[in-house]
């Protein structure tokens, strides 16, 4: 990291810290099977009920078709995002699930964190199952490192410049210094709109292999991000 470090680093976890098939094969098949069975445990209460009842389904059996078919075609949508982070949570706590990360993260993150970079974590994944995705891991818990987390209840859509500002606005500091990392261009392009600084990550194997990242720097690992 040169002397021009930003204050924060912001990352996505899909595909920049973690593989995507961690998220697709790890994850989403874990919730597949659960989501039903959980709804029908959890109905009292007023989150997994406002999930539910965002996803327009009339019976259970509806609502989890709804989820599966937003899984399949990983639609990033909200209520499936609440009620996924909540399962996970709970796989985590019982040691049924253990994240991924690329090897050139924690190392990363550890360094930046000790030369006083500050971390946070903006995914599509809710907060609930991004700070359980960040404690169980082969590297150990890095939770410690990562101060903030946001997600798009509390700061919004991905692609869209508006949660990016109320990302900054949180976090208290300008978006000059705010550093985002992520594999999306689009949500890239929503960080620079906003004043961010951003760099893509075009990871070997992963979805955003071919992407076209535009005017963004690019790097294939965080050992590269200078
Ligand atoms: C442990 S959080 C799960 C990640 C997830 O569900 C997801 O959709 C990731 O999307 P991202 O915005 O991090 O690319
Ligand atoms: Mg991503």
């Amino acid at each position: 990291m040169s002397e021009n470090a930003p204050a924060w680093i912001v990352l996505d976890i899909e595909g920049t810290t973690s593989s995507t098939a961690s998220v697709h094969e790890g994850l989403y098949d874990y919730a597949r099977p659960r989501l039903g069975p959980w709804i029908e445990a959890h109905r009292d209460d007023p989150e997994v009920a406002a999930a539910v009842a965002e996803t327009g389904g009339a019976t259970t059996e509806e609502t989890v078709a709804i989820l599966h078919a937003w899984m399949d075609g990983d639609v990033k949508a909200t209520p499936l995002k609440t009620l996924q982070g909540r399962i996970w949570a709970a796989g985590f706590a019982a040691g049924e699930l253990t994240a991924h990360f690329f090897d050139d993260v924690p190392p990363a993150l550890r360094a930046w964190h000790e030369r006083g970079v500050r971390l946070a974590v903006f995914s599509s994944g809710s907060v609930s199952g991004q700070r359980p995705w960040f404690r169980h891991t082969p590297a150990g818990d890095l939770t410690p490192l990562v101060e903030r987390h946001f997600d798009t209840v509390n700061a919004g859509p991905k692609r869209e410049p508006a949660s990016y500002a109320r990302i900054a606005e949180a976090l208290g500091a300008p978006p000059g210094e705010l550093l985002f990392l992520s594999d999306v261009p689009a949500e890239l392009d929503a960080a620079a709109a906003a004043g961010w600084r951003t760099i893509g990550v075009r990871r070997p194997g992963e979805p955003s292999e071919n992407a076209d990242f535009g005017a963004h720097p690019v790097v294939a690992s965080f050992e590269e991000v200078k």
